[in-house]
């Protein structure tokens, strides 16, 4: 399954100040949308309002609707578990559950769910993630040793692999190569193109390269100065954000000419 996203006049909050500002943005299903802009500007704060991880700092609020297809996320009686369920995250730095096995890392949103799994249906969606995550042949004979004895890149595999056993709709991924080498950024990068075929995927990059490898779409967000909000400046197919935008600032910031 995979879910289109839409945000409509969306405002964040960190108690009283304004993180982000009026984000409307429709995002069709099984695609890669990028999110790119200066430090500051809100890309990490408006990626975690897209399954309501946001909310779980005290005073942190949402103002606006965030439809997946079309139901609200913020709708009245919606659970926050089941959106993070339908929308998965990988963060910056590989966070594999250090003393967990690999299969166990693997499992573990099932396990955290209470279900109930044979052993062979275990075996068979820890295998079908890990393939899913390009990883099953470096760890298939070491599944039972712990996940912190992977290389930094197969552990963010690994961690892509817990994200889609649990076959969400939408993928976030913040940063998901920066704790990376050239070679391990590559490999997710393939990756990624991979997993759109059956997934949503929003990905928060600095690096623009990144940007015009991976997505079809991107959103560059700005800030004006320190304590305004920060803003979505401009949505378009990736080629034109980077070769014709139609915004001044969006284009002096993928000129380089700031940020
Ligand atoms: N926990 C927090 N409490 C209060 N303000 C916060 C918090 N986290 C971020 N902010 C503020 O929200 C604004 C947007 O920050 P955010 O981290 O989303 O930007 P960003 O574009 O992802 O930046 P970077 O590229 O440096 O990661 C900034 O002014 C930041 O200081």
């Amino acid at each position: 399954m995979s879910k289109s996203i839409t945000a409509k006049d969306l405002n964040v909050y960190y108690g009283d100040f304004m993180a982000v500002e009026g984000v409307n943005i429709e995002i069709a299903a099984r695609s890669v949308t990028a999110f790119i802009g200066p430090s500051g500007c809100g890309k990490t704060t408006f990626l975690r309002t897209l399954n309501r991880m946001h909310e779980v700092l005290p005073g942190a609020r949402v103002e606006g609707e965030l439809l997946l297809d079309e139901d609200n996320i913020y709708g009245a009686g919606v659970d926050p578990v089941t959106v993070r369920a339908m929308v998965g995250m990988v963060f910056q730095r590989p966070n594999p559950f250090p003393t967990m096995s690999i299969r166990d890392n693997v499992l573990a949103g099932y396990k955290l769910n209470g279900a109930r799994l044979s052993r062979s249906q275990a075996d068979d969606i820890a295998e079908k993630a890990l393939r899913g995550a390009n990883l099953w042949n470096e760890v298939k004979d070491r599944l039972d040793k712990p996940g912190s004895g992977l290389s930094g890149g197969q552990q963010q595999r690994l961690c892509i692999a817990r994200t889609v056993a649990v076959e969400p709709d939408v993928i976030l991924m913040d940063e998901p190569c920066s704790a990376l080498d050239p070679i391990s950024t590559l490999a997710i990068e393939d990756l990624i193109a991979e997993l759109k075929e059956k997934y949503t995927v929003v990905i928060v990059t600095h690096n623009m390269q990144q940007a015009a490898r991976v997505s079809e779409k991107t959103a560059f967000f700005n800030i004006a100065g320190t304590g305004k909000p920060g803003k979505m400046i401009e949505y378009d197919e990736t080629s034109v954000i980077f070769n014709n935008p139609s915004n001044e600032q969006t284009e002096r910031y993928v000129s380089g000419k700031f940020g």
